[in-house]
């Protein structure tokens, strides 16, 4: 039995080592960055480092830092108070606020015809798809895109950013807006002045301290090219499915994307059923579909691209990251193959047209 392989790095990355070594550093750490005193100096000067190691990663020197509880509490900061547009394909922690109103075809691509009164990703958790942001757009989720493709907000053209830190290996539970100066946000959380009086509350500084030592590290893997590497696997591994699998489709494949994401369609085979089949083998993926109060849906996010409901019900996202190794990649396509034949017998002996 071999161990198990984590393939749902969109959802959450492995905790880098360097954000391990800097969150047990700063657990010890007796001070309230609010005092004056030494031990409040140091926190002080600890948070402020992390803020600077995520504005260099970044590229957000123009920019304000403020950190959140993840990318979901930066989206509040971001969009509320603001009438904002956003198509079918954004994540719900935008959505949420948004009118959605602007729409996109089978490439994924946004068509932003008011950029200030819109919100739009730089890259999508589920299809990887990457857009072409418009100059002077109001807000970009960064989340998906940060860590795994060289990015500068300065030159984004966009005056708020959304970024989570446990998506670049840092800890869950800590993110930021970036914010173009000058601009303003009120606050969601009120009560002290911390955070620039954008975020009350003392400070998550194990989390901040992670997230920043994670932002470092994940700049310097992208300066050093790990993810070409990835990609490289990423098409291995698109390949072998195709050869295991006829009959699937691959959502964004020759589409600008992320290096490290695979979306596919197994018609007739529901997407948690393909996820518990790989879990109960070894692997970790995750459906196009979500899950809430019980009740599975099919993939939005497909849906806002022009898939049928059964197309989106049927689908899986494949996501992965530096150390998944073309072994990893081939065995994965393997084990999918043969329970991908599976599925298909136990249709046709039951005379379906889809599998269950
Ligand atoms: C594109 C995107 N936006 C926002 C979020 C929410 O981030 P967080 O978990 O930090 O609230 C996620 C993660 O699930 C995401 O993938």
């Amino acid at each position: 039995m071999s161990a198990r392989l984590y393939l749902d790095w969109n959802a959450s990355a492995p905790l880098r080592p360097e954000a391990r070594a800097a969150m047990i550093a700063a657990l010890d750490l007796v001070g309230n960055a609010s005092s004056i005193h030494a031990e409040g100096r140091a926190v002080r000067g600890l948070i402020e480092r992390a803020r600077a190691q995520v504005s260099a990663a970044l590229g957000a020197d123009g920019a304000d830092i403020v950190f959140t509880s993840g990318a979901t509490e930066a989206a509040a900061l971001a969009h509320a108070g603001r009438d904002l547009a956003c198509a079918g394909i954004e994540h719900d922690a935008v959505a949420a606020w948004c009118r959605a109103a602007l729409t996109t075809g089978r490439d994924g691509a946004v068509a932003v015809a008011d950029p200030a009164g819109s919100s739009l990703q730089l890259a999508n958790s589920e299809t990887g798809i990457v857009q072409d942001l418009p100059e002077g757009l109001a807000v970009s989720d960064l989340t998906q895109a940060f860590g795994k493709l060289p990015l500068a907000f300065n030159w984004l053209g966009c005056a708020m950013g959304l970024v989570s830190a446990h998506k670049l290996g840092g800890p869950k539970g800590i993110g930021a807006l970036a914010l173009r100066r000058g601009l303003d946000v009120a606050a969601q959380i009120k009560g002290g002045g911390q955070e620039m009086g954008r975020r009350a509350g003392t400070e998550n500084v194990v989390g901040i301290a992670g997230f920043g030592a994670a932002a470092e590290a994940a700049a310097l893997d992208l300066a050093n090219g790990v993810w070409d590497e990835v990609a490289e696997i990423r098409n291995l591994l698109e390949s072998a499915l195709e050869d295991a699998c006829p009959g699937i489709m691959l959502v964004s494949k020759g589409l600008p994307r992320l290096p490290n994401t695979l979306s596919l369609i197994a018609p007739g085979w529901k997407g948690e059923t393909q996820v518990m089949a790989m879990d109960l083998q070894g692997f970790a993926v995750s459906a196009g579909s979500a899950c809430s109060s019980g009740k599975v849906t099919s993939s939005r996010v497909l849906r806002a691209m022009g898939y049928s409901e059964a197309e989106a019900g049927a689908a899986l996202r494949v996501s992965i990251g530096p150390g998944v190794t073309k072994e990893d990649a081939l065995r994965f396509a393997a084990a999918y193959g043969r329970a991908f034949k599976r599925a298909g017998e136990r249709m046709k002996q039951a005379g379906a047209d889809l599998p269950r």
